[in-house]
């Protein structure tokens, strides 16, 4: 993949997560258009822009859970662990129940790791029903974890986390880079990860509504 306009693609890596002039829409009214980038082992992109710009409907785009209008997203099969507001948190399951059904789910070993660093041991046999917001958060989080994925897509991991919790996700995610994992985040807070690119989504509003290819499947997502 060539260098593009996000000039984020470094020369000569192989690329884990390319992003190529992606356009992409919600309810039917085209929002994004020209997005490229790409993210190669072991670095971080964090996207900003505005309520309403589009930054959870990109990244639903690059997990697969709706088509892009136009555009080409590399990256390899089964290499995407996706955390957005729902979590993915089965409520009448215990903390370490629920890490254990995805690590069964994705073939992974061990869920003492994510229960240790995102700080959830003293809470392993509470039903995930009963924890606060911030701990489902955590759970949710520590599920990315179990999943073994390379490439973390993150909507606002830190929503919920108090100054402690995010200092533990954004550790969690230095070594998941230091691994030669990769993380795209659309948060509106500071992570204190000064590694991260940034990417402003603004400039590539679209320019017209296109209620075209897409819409009819997302009335169905
Ligand atoms: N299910 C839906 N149906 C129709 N429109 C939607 C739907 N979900 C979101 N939208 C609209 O799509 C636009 C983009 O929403 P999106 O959630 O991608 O923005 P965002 O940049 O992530 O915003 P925020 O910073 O507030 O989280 C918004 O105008 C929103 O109202």
């Amino acid at each position: 993949m060539q260098e593009n306009d996000a000039g984020l693609c470094a020369a000569g890596q192989p690329v884990a997560l390319g992003v190529t002039n992606i356009a992409c829409a919600r309810g039917g009214l085209a929002l994004l258009e020209g997005v490229s980038f790409t993210v190669t082992p072991g670095a971080a992109l964090v996207l900003r822009g505005p309520n309403g710009c589009g930054k959870t409907t990109l990244l639903r785009t690059i997990a697969g859970l709706q088509p892009a209008l136009a555009g080409k997203i590399d990256c390899a099969p089964d290499a995407i662990a996706y955390a957005a507001h729902a979590d993915g948190i089965k409520a009448t399951l215990t903390v370490a129940e629920n890490l254990r059904f995805w690590a069964a789910i994705y073939g992974t070993i061990g869920i003492d790791t994510a229960l240790e660093q995102m700080n959830l041991r003293g809470l392993a046999e509470r039903a995930a029903q009963n924890l606060s917001a911030g701990q489902k958060r955590r759970l949710g989080l520590a599920r990315l974890m179990v999943t073994g994925r390379p490439v973390w897509v993150l909507d606002e991991p830190t929503v919920s986390l108090d100054t402690a919790s995010v200092a533990l996700f954004v550790d969690v995610v230095r070594q998941h880079l230091a691994g030669g994992g990769m993380a795209v985040m659309a948060t509106h807070i500071d992570l204190g990860l000064p590694e991260a690119e940034i990417l402003d989504l603004s400039r590539f509003k679209a320019r017209l509504p296109e209620p075209g290819r897409g819409s009819f499947d997302e009335a169905f997502l």
